[in-house]
């Protein structure tokens, strides 16, 4: 079980989205040690009012809706005339809604339910930096949050991502498809992605870690989990007397069990 020292340290910056596809989900223990969780209502086929109110009253982080778009990954190919039928049932145990541009004609409606927008867009290619800045535009334009999912080619198509949210003016989530570059998902959030996508028990995305597999690498790849060896002074100077005490008290609060 995570630590809660590690879910509460606010040094980390990976932080989780476990992605839901299904209610008998809603009831893991794992939902806990996620940030924020996210419910594929495209993936779900059953009325989920009741189950999804249960986990409202279990879960205090923010509470994604998501209707994935046939074209874009998903399930539903119900169109934007069908969409507001689905989601306005559950807005009362939600905090945000995804929407692609396609449905972007939802948002203010869905705002004037003080919902948030996560304006999203997925890709089964890589686009230029410019079209990767010109597709923030337009998400900014209807999203509180942008999202955009793209699949690298190459190395520079990671360093076009990495560089393209480090310097993106809007809070930003950047995902990746796919298996070939999945490691680039935590890193994204290293500069600046504000949450990683994961799954409980069923991958929503190929490329997608569990929780338990991004939890270790959020704690081995947040700067706070560094060993204190050095804390920003060179050792030769530094009086690393003390070090290992230090490190042992540090590592007893994160113990893994
Ligand atoms: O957009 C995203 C990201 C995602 O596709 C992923 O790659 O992890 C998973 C989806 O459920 C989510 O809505």
């Amino acid at each position: 079980m995570l630590h809660e020292a590690l879910k509460s340290d606010s040094n980390r910056i990976i932080r989780i989205i476990a992605s839901l596809s299904s209610p008998l989900e809603f009831r893991s223990p794992l939902i806990k040690e996620a940030d924020a969780l996210e419910v594929r209502l495209d993936m779900i086929t059953e009325p989920i009012n009741d189950a999804l109110h249960q986990l409202r009253n279990s879960f205090d982080g923010p509470i994604i809706l998501t209707m994935r778009s046939s074209d874009e990954g998903g399930a539903y190919a119900g169109g934007t005339g069908r969409l507001w039928e689905r989601i306005s049932p559950y807005l009362s145990d939600i905090d945000m809604v995804d929407l692609e541009i396609r449905f972007q004609d939802h948002a203010e409606r869905i705002k004037s339910h003080n919902k948030s927008v996560i304006a999203s867009c997925h890709r089964n290619d890589m686009p230029g930096e410019q079209e990767l800045q010109n597709l923030m535009d337009t998400l900014h334009g209807f999203g509180d949050i942008i999202k955009i999912a793209v699949q690298p080619q190459n190395q520079q198509d990671i360093l076009t991502l990495l560089k393209s949210t480090s310097t993106c003016p809007y809070p930003v989530i950047m995902s990746v498809t796919g298996t070939v570059y999945r490691y680039a998902r935590p890193l994204l959030c290293l500069f600046g992605s504000l949450y990683t996508y994961c799954y409980i028990e069923s991958a929503t995305s190929p490329g997608q870690y569990s929780i338990r597999e991004m939890q270790l690498l959020s704690h081995l790849l947040t700067p706070g989990f560094v060993d204190p060896w050095f804390e920003g002074r060179p050792v030769r100077s530094g009086d690393v007397s003390g070090f290992l005490e230090r490190s042992q008290e540090y590592r007893k609060k994160l113990e893994y069990q």
